[in-house]
């Protein structure tokens, strides 16, 4: 399979990928900082027709960079997950997510496309995460929380049950949400207090 974005990111990424012994034949990526990325070499867009017969995940951390990307390549976007994440049953996750190592995701969770869940976030059961979200490392997500489109959920925080975080909304490092977040919303602290919104 191939990447796109050759970050620090996309290293970490391209080890979930071995970790299920699948190998990264090529970043995509137009202004890399090198020719390889851990002995992987980095290519250009304009290279990608002779790679067209692999599956793609998008390796690159912004939300918005990640949904601009997947709208414009018609390629096939495959899932990766690390061997030591825990998904129990009838969770569902659609093309483009990646779920990194020592996550736990509960049952009947739905997951969207192009999402990250990062190291060691767990997602408790009944929870709905959008397109395009990230979930930071050690985020604590509980029951019956729905997170939509876009929005950043910074590493440590905690979401108490039954909230509703809109779209394209930021929480900070560590804060504590106990109510529902409008869209476009940055909320730092504990408790969680908006600071402002995305224009
Ligand atoms: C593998 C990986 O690395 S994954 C990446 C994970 N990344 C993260 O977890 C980053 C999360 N980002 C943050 O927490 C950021 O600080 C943000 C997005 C919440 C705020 O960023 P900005 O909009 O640039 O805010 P800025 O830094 O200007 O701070 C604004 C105010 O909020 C406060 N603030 C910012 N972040 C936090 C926070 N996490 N908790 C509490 N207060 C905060 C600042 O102290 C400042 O307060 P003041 O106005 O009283 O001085």
């Amino acid at each position: 399979m191939c990447l796109f974005g050759a970050s620090g990111h996309g290293k970490v990424v391209r080890d979930v990928a071995l970790s299920q012994n699948k190998t990264i034949k090529v970043f995509f990526d137009d202004s890399p900082k090198a020719n390889l990325l851990n002995e992987t070499p980095i290519l250009p867009l304009s290279k990608l027709n002779n790679f067209l017969d692999n599956s793609f995940l998008i390796s690159i951390g912004s939300n918005e960079i990640r949904k601009k990307i997947s709208n414009k390549l018609n390629v096939s976007f495959t899932t990766l997950i690390h061997k030591t994440a825990v998904i129990a049953t009838n969770v569902s996750i659609l093309e483009g997510t990646v779920i990194m190592a020592g996550t736990t995701i509960n049952t009947d969770v739905n997951i969207g496309k192009h999402t990250i869940i990062n190291t060691a976030a767990v997602i408790e059961h009944d929870c709905s995460i959008g397109d395009f979200v990230h979930i930071s490392p050690n985020a604590t997500i509980t029951g019956n929380v729905s997170i939509e489109e876009g929005t950043h959920i910074g590493a440590g925080a905690i979401v108490i049950p039954n909230i509703k975080i809109g779209k394209w909304a930021i929480i900070g490092a560590g804060a504590v949400i106990i109510s529902d977040v409008p869209d476009f919303a940055t909320v730092v602290g504990n408790p969680g207090k908006i600071t402002k919104y995305k224009k």
